[in-house]
C-alpha cells in the first residue's frame, strides 16, 4: 500500500501534453508496482517446482494454482489502476492550482501492458503488445520527445485483438549511455520540461525506435485518433 501513488522507475512516466486541437492530456505509464512483481515471481517459482529455474513451466487455469493466479493477476491489475488514478488526480490538482478548466473524467482510458485477457475461452498474453478491440481507445507511448497517439483498435483478429504498447527500445541502456551526446539529447528536447542530463541518456528519443515508423507499419491495427506533443515529462 506503501506504493500507492508512486510512479516506478526507468520509462514509467507522467507526461502533460497537447493535441493537435490543443487538448491537454494527462499520459501516465506506470503499472502494479512492486506487488506485480512479487506475484509474477511467486508462481513462475511455483509452476517450476518451487524454485526459479530457466524453461517454461505453468499450469492449468483450471487448478487451484491457475485459478489464484488468474485473480491475483486481477488484483493486480485494480492495483495498478487505482495506482494511476491516484497520480493522475494529484496532477489535476496541481493543475488547477494555477488553470480553469475540469479533468474530463468520462475521457479516460486505461490499457495495460503486460498482462493477460480472456477471449473467447482463451487467454491472451500481451507482452509488449495492448488490447486494441474494434472501437476500443488506446495509447501508444513514443518517446518523451515525440509524444504518444491516442488510438482506437481496429480488431484485428490476425493480430489477436492487439497493438504495440509504444515504440519499443532501439538500443539497450548501456548502449544509449555510451553513444548518445548529452548535447545531442539537450538539443532535442529543446520547447520541453523534463529532466535532460546524463541520468535520463538512457530515456533519450534516439533509444527508442521511430514512433513515426511504428505506427506506419501498425495501421492495420489501429486508427489514430489524437497526437499528443508533451509540454511536460516526468521520469521516474
Ligand atoms: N510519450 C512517451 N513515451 C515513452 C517515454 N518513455 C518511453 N516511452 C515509450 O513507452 C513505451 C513503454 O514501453 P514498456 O515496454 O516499458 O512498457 C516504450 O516502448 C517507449 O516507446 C516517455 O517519456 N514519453
Ligand atoms: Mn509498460
Amino acid at each position: 500500500m506503501k506504493q500507492l501513488g508512486s510512479l516506478g522507475s526507468g520509462n514509467h512516466f507522467i507526461e502533460i501534453g497537447a493535441d493537435e486541437s490543443e487538448q491537454v492530456w494527462i499520459i501516465i505509464h506506470s503499472g502494479s508496482r512492486n506487488i506485480g512483481h512479487s506475484v509474477a515471481t511467486h508462481y513462475m517459482k511455483l509452476a517450476a517446482g518451487g524454485k526459479a529455474r530457466e524453461g517454461h513451466f505453468g499450469f492449468s487455469t483450471r487448478s487451484k494454482e491457475g485459478r489464484d493466479y488468474l485473480k491475483d493477476l486481477a488484483f493486480c491489475l485494480e492495483f495498478a489502476l487505482a495506482n494511476r488514478f491516484e497520480m493522475i488526480g494529484r496532477v489535476v490538482r496541481e493543475i488547477q492550482h494555477t488553470c480553469d478548466g475540469e479533468a474530463d473524467w468520462e475521457r479516460l482510458i486505461n490499457r495495460n501492458h503486460n498482462h493477460a485477457d480472456e477471449k473467447d475461452g482463451l487467454l491472451i498474453h500481451r507482452k509488449g503488445a495492448t488490447h486494441a478491440e474494434a472501437g476500443m481507445q488506446g495509447v501508444i507511448p513514443g518517446n518523451m520527445r515525440d509524444g504518444s497517439f491516442i488510438v482506437e483498435g481496429k480488431g484485428n483478429k490476425e493480430a489477436l485483438w492487439s497493438s504495440s504498447h509504444g515504440a519499443g527500445r532501439v538500443m539497450g541502456r548501456k548502449a544509449a549511455k555510451r553513444s548518445i551526446k548529452l548535447k545531442q539529447f539537450v538539443d532535442s528536447m529543446y520547447g520541453i520540461v523534463a529532466k535532460v542530463d546524463r541520468h535520463t541518456l538512457d530515456e533519450a528519443p534516439f533509444a527508442y525506435k521511430d514512433i513515426e515508423q511504428v505506427m506506419r507499419l501498425q495501421k492495420d491495427l489501429v486508427k489514430v485518433l489524437h497526437r499528443v506533443k508533451p509540454i511536460i515529462n516526468i521520469k521516474g
